[in-house]
């Protein structure tokens, strides 16, 4: 800046951009004795100094407040640029094995944590659909907590995590829409519980429906995702939806690979989708053995599509360098 305007702005009181742009034009021309040109000029540097990059709607929301929960892997973390988000349903695909149960277990877990430690300080509801829930999982994952986060030892030996997973069964879609309507809204309402799981939505309506009612399980599919979708936002939940899918063969017969099964209407509620491919390498530490996955986002509104390799150990699943 000119340095005759500078000492005109200082000698006038006028230190910060917000003083300059709180000011009419008229009044800095009067208590700084600079012409209109000048004022001009300082306004616009001003302003172009005051201006923060633009940003998206969603980048707006996520920075009102806590935005993200941690995985409890830092590698996972950073793929996810701080963990799943709130207020927003994450789904999670991949073949049976990949590990995608292993990752909710986690979450569960991680949600229990304080927000100064990437979780939410609160519990998580985990609706079991097809598979009974691993207990025995959750309950070896808890206990691993004192050697995963050692300097956390006082506060890990506080938290009751076993307490703070609910868990629901629903078998049908009828018991799916009971449990979202009622048991889930009292439990959120109640401060209890910040994480939803479903494990998984795929199979209900795979069971429920014949190739000939597409009609009706989209309807049902668009209530659904829209139940669920509403309940992530009106509560600031972290919702995560598991989905097994089968590999789909090409026209030559060999395999193109997984994907996901429920269509456009399922898809446009989804705010961020990942995939956990189990491969058929193995990798090993400290005495333990686990195939390799990959972990990859496959869309999001605030994420590159990249990927990270994974491996599930006896303390949950972590990202490999
Ligand atoms: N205690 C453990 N220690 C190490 N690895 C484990 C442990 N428990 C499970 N795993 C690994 O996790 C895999 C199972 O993962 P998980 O149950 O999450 O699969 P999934 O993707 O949810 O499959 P599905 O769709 O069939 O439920 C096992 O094959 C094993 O490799």
């Amino acid at each position: 800046m000119d340095p005759q305007v500078q000492s005109a702005l200082s000698s006038a009181g006028l230190q910060t951009y917000k003083d300059l742009l709180m000011v009419p034009v008229t009044d800095l021309m009067k208590v700084t004795g600079l012409s209109f040109k000048q004022v001009e000029q300082v306004l616009t540097n001003a302003a172009s100094a005051w201006r923060s990059p633009p940003l998206t709607a969603l980048q707006m929301k996520l920075s009102l407040s806590v935005h993200c929960l941690s995985l409890g892997c830092p590698l996972m973390d950073e793929l996810l640029k701080g963990g799943l988000p709130v207020g927003g349903v994450t789904e999670l695909y991949g073949q049976s094995g990949a590990g995608k149960t292993q990752i909710a277990l986690q979450l569960c877990v991680s949600v229990q944590y304080p927000q100064d430690q990437g979780g939410l300080d609160s519990g998580a509801v985990f609706i079991c659909t097809e598979d009974s829930f691993p207990v025995k999982r959750l309950q070896q994952l808890i206990g691993e907590q004192h050697r995963l986060r050692p300097q956390l030892t006082a506060l890990t030996s506080q938290i009751n995590f076993s307490d703070n997973v609910y868990i629901e069964h629903a078998a049908d879609l009828a018991s799916l829409r009971l449990c979202l309507s009622q048991r889930v809204p009292l439990l959120v309402a109640r401060g209890l519980v910040r994480l939803l799981v479903l494990d998984s939505i795929a199979a209900l309506f795979r069971s429920e429906f014949q190739a000939s009612d597409w009609m009706e399980r989209n309807k049902q599919l668009i209530s659904f995702s829209s139940k669920i979708k509403d309940l992530s936002q009106q509560f600031n939940l972290v919702v995560l939806c598991i989905n097994q899918v089968t590999d789909v063969m090409d026209q030559s017969g060999g395999s193109s690979g997984p994907s996901p099964s429920l269509g456009l209407c399922w898809s446009n509620s989804v705010m961020v989708r990942l995939r956990l491919t189990r491969l058929p390498q193995w990798v090993s530490e400290g005495g333990q053995h686990s195939a390799l996955r990959r972990l990859e986002v496959e869309f999001s509104p605030h994420l590159p599509p990249h990927s990270l390799p994974v491996a599930v150990w006896r303390g949950g699943v972590r990202g490999l360098q």
